[in-house]
């Protein structure tokens, strides 16, 4: 049996990915949204020369200590001083407050002495000291936020500065989740002795809401071809179709007997990695289909693999996972034609960050999975590698937060 590899298979699912429509959204609603087009700033930052302490604003010349100087006036943040100092003159600036004219230099409070309108110098100050020249931050017209960029924090809070109150945003892709198998019942419920809880459906969902996606839970349908295809038409208008489970080959893996009858044309079934072997991707109509396997761990880090970069792709950002290069603390064996993702911790080992693997790599253990820090990825047919030598590491508190 043939297997495509991760890369050609992640090529493949992207090569034909359209981007979403655009919207505008406030940017107060804006977080986790990708940018549709570039962002300009609208104005200069800061505008003005502005003071960055609390103090006087002085003709750095006018201060050698000991000197005394009239105090004509008082700037404050939002409010200028409209004069022009002259030899001898100060004007009481705040933090923010643009810098008077004729001034070059704020003496910080603490090393002024006032005595009424009186203003004793006791330290001598430096032309330009404390003064942040008019848009040393950004000027109008900079671009400093590039379309496919995720808004978070930062992003926030330079788009406000930048006077954003509204941005152009890729539309949310819809993705549905099916899961599949007689044996599941939804969180919460009361399992019978053979039933198990379904954790992948809820768990996939959350991973879409962290990557911008809008999750629409389609439940769980029994393994049975037509409650699967009836059960999938609940994501005929959606972007993409997650269904879990029945992946495989045994007599109850029925999601592709079950699609194929509604039209779903398959780009690849089976892929070099492990977990995951049986992740399947095609399309349906418009939308795009993923098979996960329904071995939790296994449905977990395919979802990472492949859902996370097609949400992406379809929002115009980049999704693949950022990797780091630590050192192995204990011995790890070859590699066989499958791409591994190794749970494993991160561990002090030789004044160093090291990881070493979990005991048990079984793709059933959810327990495993949450207490590791990271994925190690070790490429197909790698040789064996002992400790000291570097691997590629996703982090998992980052990548499955
Ligand atoms: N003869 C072979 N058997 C299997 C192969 C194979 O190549 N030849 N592949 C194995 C691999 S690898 C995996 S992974 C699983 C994939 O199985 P399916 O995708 O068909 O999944 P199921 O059989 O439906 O379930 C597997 C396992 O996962 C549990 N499960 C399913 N859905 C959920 C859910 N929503 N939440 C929690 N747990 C779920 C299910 O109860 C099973 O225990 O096949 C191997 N077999
Ligand atoms: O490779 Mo399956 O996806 O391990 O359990």
């Amino acid at each position: 049996m043939s297997l495509i590899s991760v890369e050609d298979a992640v090529a493949r699912m992207l090569a034909g990915v359209t981007h979403l429509g655009e919207e505008s959204v406030p940017l107060r609603e804006a977080r986790g949204r990708v940018l549709a087009r570039d962002l300009a700033a609208k104005r200069d930052q800061p505008p003005f020369r502005a003071s960055a302490m609390d103090g006087y604003a002085v003709r750095a010349e006018d201060t050698p200590a000991g000197a005394w100087l009239h105090q004509i006036g008082e700037a404050r943040a939002g409010s200028h001083f409209s004069g022009t100092l002259r030899p001898g003159e100060t004007v009481r600036i705040f933090t923010g407050a643009p810098v008077p004219d004729g001034a070059d230099a704020i003496l910080i409070q603490e090393n002024a002495r006032a005595d009424g309108e009186r203003i004793e110098v006791l330290e001598p100050v430096a032309a330009g000291r404390h003064i942040r020249a008019a848009a040393v931050d950004f000027r109008e017209g900079e671009t400093l936020l590039q379309a496919g960029r995720r808004i978070g924090t930062r992003e926030t809070a330079l788009a406000a500065a930048m006077n954003h109150g509204v941005v152009p945003v890729r539309q949310r892709p819809i993705v549905a989740v099916l899961s599949t198998g007689d044996e599941l019942v939804e969180p919460g419920e009361d399992p019978g002795p053979d039933q198990i809880v379904s954790s992948n459906g809820v768990a996939i969902a959350s991973m879409v809401a962290a990557c911008g996606g809008v999750a629409r839970d389609l439940g769980v349908a029994v393994d049975d071809k037509q409650a699967i295809a009836d059960a999938a038409a609940g994501a005929e208008d959606a972007d993409i179709l997650v269904v879990i489970g029945g992946a495989s080959v045994g007599d109850h893996d029925l999601v592709q007997p079950a699609l194929s009858e509604k039209g779903l044309k398959v780009d690849f079934w089976r892929v070099a990695m492990r977990p995951g072997k049986p992740v399947m991707f095609g399309t349906l109509g418009r939308t795009c289909v993923l098979g996960l396997p329904g071995n939790p761990v296994s449905a977990l880090i395919c979802a990472l693999v492949f859902l996370k970069p097609l949400i992406a792709a379809m929002q115009g950002a980049e999704g693949a996972e950022p990797t780091r290069l630590l050192p192995l603390a204990a011995d790890l064996p070859e590699v066989g034609n499958r791409q591994q993702y190794l749970r494993a911790r991160f561990v002090e080992w030789q004044g160093r960050t090291a990881v070493t693997v979990a005991d048990d790599q079984d793709s059933s253990l959810l327990a495993t999975l949450a207490r590791s820090d990271a994925l190690i990825i070790r490429p197909p047919f790698a040789s064996a590698a002992p400790a000291g030598d570097v691997v590629s590491v996703i982090d998992l508190a980052q990548a499955l937060s």
